[in-house]
C-alpha cells in the first residue's frame, strides 16, 4: 500500500464520520457559503511570477517542517509577497492541518485560497466553500474519470476553481476533460518521495493549451521556475521551501523579488 492508499483509507472513515456529525445544511448555512470566490486560474493567467505558496506544518516525506508560525501570520506574509494564491493543507493526520486553518487564512487575506485536501466526496467540496476556499484540488491518482467529472462539476456549481493533479502520462490521459481550470503536475514521486522537475517538463507538451499549467512540489529556487516557464507553466506550488524558514512570508517576499529580477 502506498502513502496515497493509506491517506485515502483514513479519509473515507473521516468523511463518513463528519457526514454523520455535521449535516450539509449546516455547512450551507455558513456566511462564507454565499461569498463570491476569487479565481486562481485568472490570477495565474495574468501573472509573470505565478507563485502559489503553501501552509504546510508537516508531511509524510519530511515529517515536521514548521509547527511554530501561525497560519494568519503566514497568510498575511504571503499576501504581502504578492503570491497569486495560497494553498492550505487541511488534512490533520498526515499534514497537521485543519479546516480551521482555512478559516483563519480566509479571515486574514483576500487572495485565492486552495483547499489542499484528499477529496473523494462532494461533502468535502461543500466544506471547502463553507470554510472560505476559492479553489479545490482533485488528485487523479485517487479518483476515476467519472469521479473527476462529477466532483469538478459540483465544484464549478459552487463557484470553485478546479486544479487537477497528475503524476504521469496515464493519469493525464485518463483525466483531461472540460471543466478543469488548471492542470498540476506533481514532481514528487509518491512511492519514493523523490522530486524531479523533469516530470513537469516531460508532461508539458501533453497538456492542451486551454488549461493553465501548474508545477507542484520540490521547487526551492527561481531558476527552475524560469526553466519551467519556457515549457508553458504559469503556476508554481511551493510549500516546504517557504515553510521551513522562521518567517515563511518574508522568504516568499525575497523569493518573488529574486524571480522578478
Ligand atoms: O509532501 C508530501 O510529503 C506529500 C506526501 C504525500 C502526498 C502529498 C504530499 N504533498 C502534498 C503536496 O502536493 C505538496 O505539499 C505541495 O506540492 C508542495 O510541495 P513542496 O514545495 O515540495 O513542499
Amino acid at each position: 500500500m502506498n502513502i496515497l492508499d493509506q491517506i485515502v483509507n483514513d479519509k473515507r472513515k473521516e468523511v463518513t464520520l463528519k457526514k454523520s456529525l455535521i449535516p450539509i445544511n449546516q455547512l450551507e448555512a455558513s456566511v462564507l457559503f454565499e461569498r463570491e470566490t476569487i479565481s486562481l486560474a485568472e490570477k495565474l493567467r495574468n501573472s509573470n511570477t505565478g507563485i502559489i505558496a503553501e501552509h504546510k506544518r508537516r508531511s509524510p516525506s519530511k515529517s515536521v517542517i514548521n509547527q511554530k508560525v501561525s497560519v494568519s501570520e503566514v497568510a498575511r506574509g504571503y499576501e504581502a509577497a504578492g503570491v497569486c494564491g495560497m494553498s492550505v493543507l487541511t488534512d490533520g493526520k498526515y499534514f497537521g492541518g485543519s479546516l480551521d486553518d482555512l478559516l483563519l487564512a480566509r479571515a486574514s487575506v483576500n487572495i485565492p485560497l486552495l483547499r489542499k485536501e484528499f477529496i473523494i466526496d462532494e461533502y468535502q467540496l461543500i466544506e471547502a466553500k463553507a470554510y472560505g476556499a476559492d479553489v479545490i484540488l482533485l488528485i487523479a491518482a485517487i479518483l476515476d474519470r467519472k469521479e473527476i467529472e462529477s466532483l469538478s462539476k459540483c465544484a464549478k456549481s459552487l463557484g470553485l476553481d478546479v486544479l487537477l493533479e497528475v503524476h504521469d502520462e496515464e493519469e493525464l490521459h485518463k483525466s483531461i476533460m472540460p471543466g478543469l481550470d488548471m492542470l498540476g503536475v506533481n514532481n514528487r514521486n509518491l512511492k519514493t518521495f523523490e522530486v524531479s522537475i523533469e516530470t513537469s517538463k516531460e508532461l508539458s507538451t501533453l497538456i492542451p493549451d486551454e488549461f493553465i499549467k501548474v508545477s507542484e512540489s520540490g521547487i526551492s529556487a527561481v531558476n527552475p521556475i524560469k526553466d519551467l516557464q519556457s515549457y508553458g507553466y504559469k503556476g508554481f506550488l511551493i510549500g516546504e521551501n517557504f515553510m521551513k524558514t522562521e518567517n515563511p512570508g518574508q522568504s516568499a517576499i525575497d523569493f518573488i523579488k529574486e524571480l522578478e529580477k
